[in-house]
């Protein structure tokens, strides 16, 4: 699904209103209808509803709803806030059509004295700024909206919370932002949706398709897109009958040191089950018996080192590498990731102390393999790519670093953001607080290492990867909870991903 940046909207209604065709009041008319069921469904028997209202668009469909509401004997009570002198064409069009009822209470709000008391049953739908807020808010919406967020009320948000902004909030006021329960989103996501310092405004949050022209919504380009089941499906290559263990490549990992195998097993275990034809683990001495004990169908490599990684196998035999998993960072380390990388010809997945390594010698980075990917979580994020103040930010500083050193780059958190060279950025919905545990890292590592072995380009390696381990934790957090999910428990439900992935 893309994700338009909010100036783009304007456009794509428009056309819709043009192509389909359909009147602009019509359209407002749809989408409020879409509202109402959502809300109808939500919340079965009536309630008192409270509807903040704004001079633009957003302040039209929280009138159609008030209409709709009040004919299905809600208690509605309208307060539009005075913030110019008129209100927009199809807004005034339903505050006429709102009008005709005489049991819903319309006021005008000059002033925040006339904010009504807010109870915490009722539900407050926010309809005073929707994707044509051009500011960061003032004066007196700015009053209404810090009252609905020390209220105790359920908050719904129409399209957007009023006052955030649909991509960049690096500049915006964070008091002037509706503090929303649910967000009803109309066709697509905002961007700002899927940063952490936004969830405190978002809440939970659904898109309402509502029709927009597909035709547009094809040819109108945006870098951003949000990962779904049948896209990732789509990219999966079928197995024929004829193929051997040769057809699913051979995988390198560079893995574990003391201390750390536990890394090295799980990242080989991953790699296997995401579907690998061979895969030799790379090793230091001491982890020998415990990686041919843990993992009976990987090769081991051993290092001339009984506790870190210093040298590494004959590169030619492998389709792909993976370094990192539990690796440290030792200068004898670092000494052979030069090697590494000035020798890897194959897509190589960079991840925990190999990111590091980079990190603190740049120079690295001029030596990259085509199609690299990078795998870091924030902090790592922050020593290859550097501080970030802001998601917005740091999602523009990601964009650029794939771009300029031509490699995937992943941030892994709450809808793990993939920035691929040529600029777009997809996110990914599977997942759960339960994955955030100790080597959970290492089991997408495995992952993508095992589809680039397959033959997968490294973008669409890491789009897999990323879809199915998220799928496999949310599997697993179905059956086991998210408190006792541990990495081994995602490579343990890697089966059931696979199957409901290609289902
Ligand atoms: N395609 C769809 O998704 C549909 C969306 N609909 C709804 O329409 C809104 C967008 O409506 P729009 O009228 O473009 O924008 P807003 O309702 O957000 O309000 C714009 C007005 O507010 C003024 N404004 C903007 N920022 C501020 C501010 N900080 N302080 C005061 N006033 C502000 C703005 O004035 P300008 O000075 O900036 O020109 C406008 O007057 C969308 O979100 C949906 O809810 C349709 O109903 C159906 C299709
Ligand atoms: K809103």
């Amino acid at each position: 699904m893309k994700i338009f940046p909010a100036s783009k909207i304007a456009e794509i209604d428009s056309y819709t209103i043009e192509h389909e065709p359909i009147e602009s009041i019509d359209l407002m008319e749809r989408a409020s209808r879409k509202l109402f069921k959502r809300i109808v469904k939500k919340f079965p028997a009536p309630r008192n509803c409270k509807i903040f209202v704004g001079p633009g668009n957003n302040g039209g469909d929280g009138l159609a709803l008030a209409r709709m509401l009040a004919e299905k004997n809600y208690a509605v009570e309208v307060f539009i806030i005075k913030i110019s002198d008129c209100l927009s064409k199809d807004a005034e069009e339903n505050l006429q059509r709102l009008k005709i009822f005489k049991t819903v209470d319309i006021y005008e709000m000059a002033s925040v004295d006339a904010m009504p008391w807010l109870f915490p049953d009722d539900i407050v739908i926010d309809a005073i700024f929707g994707s044509g807020l051009s500011r960061p808010i003032e004066g007196l919406p700015l009053e209404v909206i810090k009252a609905i967020n020390a209220s105790e009320a359920k908050v719904i948000a129409v399209d957007i919370p009023s006052g955030l902004m649909g991509e960049d909030n690096s500049k915006n006021d964070y008091n002037g932002i509706i503090k929303a329960d649910l967000t009803l989103s109309f066709q697509f996501p905002k961007l700002a949706f899927l940063f952490p310092e936004n969830a405190q405004f978002v809440g939970e949050w659904e898109v309402l398709p509502i029709g927009l022209h597909p035709d547009i919504i094809e040819k109108e380009q945006t870098p951003y897109k949000m990962l779904s089941r049948e896209f990732v499906k789509s990219l999966l290559m079928p197995r024929k009958k004829f193929d051997h263990k040769g057809t699913y490549g051979h995988g390198l990992l560079i893995s574990g040191s003391y201390g750390k195998m536990g890394a090295a097993i799980l990242a080989s275990r991953a790699g296997l089950r995401a579907g690998m034809g061979l895969l030799t683990s790379h090793i230091p001495r001491l982890g020998y018996e415990i990686m041919q004990t843990a993992v009976p169908e990987a090769m081991v490599s051993i290092d001339r080192s009984d506790i870190i990684f210093t040298e590494f196998p004959d590169l030619n035999q492998f389709n792909a590498v993976a370094i990192g998993p539990g690796i440290d960072k030792k200068q004898n380390s670092y000494r052979a990731m030069i090697e590494l990388l000035k020798e890897s010809k194959v897509p190589m997945v960079i991840d925990a102390d190999a990111i590091n390594i980079i990190g603190e010698h740049p120079e690295l980075k001029d030596d990259l393999p085509m199609g690299s990917v990078f795998t870091p979580h924030p902090k790592e994020f922050e020593r290859l790519v550097g501080k970030a103040e802001d998601s917005f930010t740091r999602n523009k500083m990601q964009r650029e670093f794939a771009k300029e050193h031509s490699v995937t780059l992943v941030l892994k958190g709450a809808y793990t953001a993939i920035a691929c060279p040529e600029g777009s950025v997809y996110f990914n919905p599977t997942g759960n607080p339960g994955m955030a545990t100790a080597g959970s890292g290492d089991v997408l590592t495995g992952i993508i290492l095992s589809l680039l072995s397959q033959g997968y380009s490294s973008k669409v390696a890491t789009i897999i990867g990323v879809y199915l381990h998220g799928l496999a934790g949310d599997l697993a957090a179905e059956k086991i909870g998210m408190e006792a999910l541990t990495a081994g428990d995602l490579i343990n439900y890697l089966p059931k991903a696979w199957l409901r992935l290609k289902k």
